[in-house]
Formats: structure tokens, sequence, C-alpha cells
């Protein structure tokens, strides 16, 4: 596998190793020792997440205050444009964002630290993201920044307004968010 930085470049790119043959193809998704080698990132992860959602769907963007989640994020079916933002006051990349293309086709997979918010929108008829994350979801925790927030001015490859749920759509303005030290 390798790990690229983005952008930002704590939020890392991950290409593994892909076996193609006459039956299909085998790659390793997740392997905790090369992992390590390729990041130097000693990530302990705690929960897996799977989720499917249709063709404009986005979701976003979130993360945890308090027990913040590093995730490692993937698409097993379709393609989403996948977005990270860091939220971290001392950063010299405080407010700014990368987006990536993840897909069943590409196997890219996004490694999204701690102190970073995370959303995708769904670029395919349909798309399976699959995440593992460093702690618990722990809902009292939970935030959500607005994803068409102006000062973050994230450039969504929409197609028409995305679907957004309710609780998304009451995300709260950058500038008004809790953030991280
Ligand atoms: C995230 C999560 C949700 N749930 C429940 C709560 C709710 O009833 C239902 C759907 O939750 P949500 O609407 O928050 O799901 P969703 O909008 O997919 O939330 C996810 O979005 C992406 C962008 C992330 O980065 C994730 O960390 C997570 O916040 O699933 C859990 O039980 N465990 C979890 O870890």
């Amino acid at each position: 596998m390798k790990a690229k930085p983005t952008k930002l470049p704590e939020v890392l790119l991950i290409e593994p190793r892909v076996f193609g043959d006459k039956r299909g193809f085998f790659f390793e998704s997740y392997n905790k020792i090369a992992f390590a080698a390729a990041t130097d990132i000693q990530a302990e992860f705690v929960q897996d997440n799977h989720s499917c959602s249709a063709r404009h769907v986005l979701r976003g963007l979130h993360y945890q205050i308090r027990q913040p989640q590093g995730k490692l994020v993937r698409v097993v079916a379709g393609e989403v444009f996948d977005v990270a933002v860091d939220l971290r006051r001392s950063s010299s990349s405080f407010g700014h964002w990368v987006g990536c293309h993840l897909s069943a086709e590409n196997k890219h997979q996004l490694w999204v630290p701690e102190g970073f918010a995370h959303g995708f929108l769904v670029l395919s008829e349909y798309a399976e993201f699959l995440y593992k994350t460093t702690d618990y979801y722990a809902p009292e925790y939970e935030r959500c920044i607005r994803w068409d927030d102006p000062e973050l001015a994230i450039d969504w490859p929409l197609e028409k307004a995305p679907l957004v749920s309710t609780k998304d759509q009451a995300g709260v303005a950058f500038k008004e968010a809790e953030l991280f030290p």
C-alpha cells in the first residue's frame, strides 16, 4: 500500500496494492502493521461502519467534539466525493478542506484524522461507504457544520441540490461551530 499526503498533509490518500487475476481481485483493505508502516500513525480502530446512499445524497460535515474520531474511509460500490475539513484552531490549515474521489473502482481510502470534519457526496447511482473509527459513536458529542458553509466554500461536484438529512440541514455555520484548540 501507498500513503500519499493530500493538500492537507495530515489527510492521507491510501492506495492499496490490488492483486487482479482471472477470478477478480484481492487486496488487504486494512492491515494494522502495513498501515502503521506506511502512515506513521498508530491507530486503534474500535468501530466499523457501513452506509448506503443514493445519488445526490450528501452526508456531513460531521465530527465529534471531546470524543473525536479518526476515520479510515472507503467505497465498495459506486463513487463519492469525500471531504475533510481541518477544525483545529492551532493548525496552519485551519478552515481548509480537501476533497478526493473514492470509488469501488479505484479502491482508494482516505485517512481523516481526529480534529477534522468529514462529509461526502454520492456521484453514482448509489454508493456503499465503509469506514473504521478510532473512537466510539457518541451522539452527545456529535456536531454538524453546514455542507454549504460560505466560509469553507467547498467546491462540491453537484449536479443538482443534494439530498441532505434533516439533522444535516440543521448544521451550524463554521464561524459558530464548537471547534478544536
Ligand atoms: C454515525 C452513527 C450513527 N448511528 C445511528 C444514529 C442514527 O439513528 C442513524 C443514522 O445516523 P446519521 O444520520 O448520523 O448517519 P450519517 O449521516 O451517515 O453519519 C455519518 O456521516 C459521515 C459523513 C461521517 O463522517 C460519520 O462519522 C457519521 O457521522 O444511525 C449509530 O448508531 N452509530 C453511529 O456510529
